[in-house]
């Protein structure tokens, strides 16, 4: 199985890091410096971002539409979103319910973590193994092909559904004083990207013509992630990926990405991008809901693209099922037992995978399948 293994102490690449932490990525210090990056952040050209990408024609879903019970209404929602999910798994949905005044406080509090200094940010520092906490480029977890990003992530549950560590605690535990407004913004914005991933997976349900309720209740007791994403101003962003190409391993994401611009999606065969929208949020298929749909709805390889000019800031919400649980599509998808595309597997084990054997990429799914199979023939 062609693991990409996780790099030992990656190369160094910046002479001048900051001492407490000589693995740590200022794209600031890098940009004042050269105007060429360091060669672990250059990707190769048959991967580099290209100039000709066209805006990819994704339906807008009107939530508001079909929680309101139309026919009408509730027959195009469904319509739209089974057509782009069995095509490309990516749709934009408006009147979504999220607070403005949330939303942009979440941008102000994202911008003020991220510029504060190194030995702030890395109070946070992500542990191996572990998907939650500050990572600048990963470059502890790979050595080529770094993202030109620095990402901050949570672990989130419903509190009524699971006693975890809030996201509230866990900033108050690593961050310490004076983070108490960052931690409550970011709770109240991961419990608002909950309800709405529930109301779409409701949405998902009917899609597929089973029951609206199936994959809400599914989700209910979820253990998901929240992850900010701030892609610096990169001096050669056609060498550059903020994000490289991948399908996400979760179940649904919910992205909220600033007016900058910078995702694409590959789809008949070239890359497309997906302009901001102001009033929408870009959904998007993971790999666990293909599998809990046997195939039917597709997990689309996307990446993230920089410039020269400005920051890119996104927040993707990603829905994850309980770690336990056994995930299998419901007999209405299964078709016989010989028709399964997947075999059984938990969240857990696949995240585990992602995080300490294999760097998410457009095969994730397959390669651990096929891990899977070899582990389970012993
Ligand atoms: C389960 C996850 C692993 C990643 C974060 C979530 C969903 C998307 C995955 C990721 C973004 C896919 C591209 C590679 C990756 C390493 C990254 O660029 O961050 C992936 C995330 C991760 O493993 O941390
Ligand atoms: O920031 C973006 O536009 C996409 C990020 C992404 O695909 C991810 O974090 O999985
Ligand atoms: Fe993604």
């Amino acid at each position: 199985m062609a693991m990409e293994c996780i790099a030992t102490l990656p190369q160094r690449f910046n002479e001048n890091k900051t001492k407490e932490d000589p693995s740590n990525f200022d794209a600031n210090l890098l940009n004042q410096q050269s105007n060429h990056i360091p060669q672990q952040f250059v990707w190769p050209d048959h991967e580099k971002p290209t100039d000709d990408v066209q805006p990819l024609q994704v339906p807008l879903i009107d939530l508001a539409g079909f929680l309101s019970g139309d026919s009408v209404l509730v027959s195009e929602a469904t319509r739209l979103v089974s057509e782009a999910s069995k095509k490309h798994g990516f749709f934009l949905v408006t009147n979504h319910g999220i607070d403005e005044t949330l939303l942009s406080r979440a941008y102000l509090f994202m911008d003020s973590f991220f510029k504060a200094p190194a030995c702030e940010k890395q109070k946070a520092q992500r542990t191996w193994g572990q998907s939650s906490g500050y990572a600048s480029s990963f470059v502890e977890r790979f050595s080529s092909k770094l993202p030109w990003k620095e990402t901050l992530s949570f672990k989130f549950s419903p509190v009524e559904k699971c006693h975890s560590q809030t996201v509230k605690d866990f900033v108050s535990e690593k961050m310490g004083y004076g983070y108490e407004e960052l931690g409550k913004v970011y709770q109240e914005y991961a419990e608002a990207m909950n309800i709405l991933s529930l109301k779409i997976m409701e949405l998902l349900g009917m899609s597929l013509g089973i029951e609206r309720r199936h994959f809400r209740e599914f989700f209910e007791d979820n253990e998901s992630i929240l992850r900010l994403n701030y892609y610096p101003q990169c001096k050669q962003p056609d060498l550059a990926l903020g994000t490289g190409p991948h399908c996400d391993p979760t179940s649904l994401t919910i992205l909220h990405q600033d007016q900058v611009g910078g995702l694409q999606v590959f789809v008949d065969n070239k890359w497309q991008s997906i302009p901001p929208n102001p009033k929408a949020v870009v959904v998007n298929i993971g790999d666990t809901f293909m599998a809990l749909t046997n195939g039917r709805y597709k997990s689309c390889l996307h990446r993230a693209v920089v410039n020269s000019e400005s920051e890119r800031k996104s927040f993707a919400f990603f829905l994850c099922p309980k770690g336990d649980k056994v995930l299998k599509p419901p007999e209405e998808l299964a078709g016989v037992i010989s028709e399964r595309e997947y075999p059984d597997f938990t969240w857990s084990m696949f995240l585990e995978f992602t995080q300490e054997h294999y760097r998410a990429d457009m095969n994730t799914l397959e390669e651990f399948s096929n891990w899977l199979k070899n582990s389970r023939s012993f």
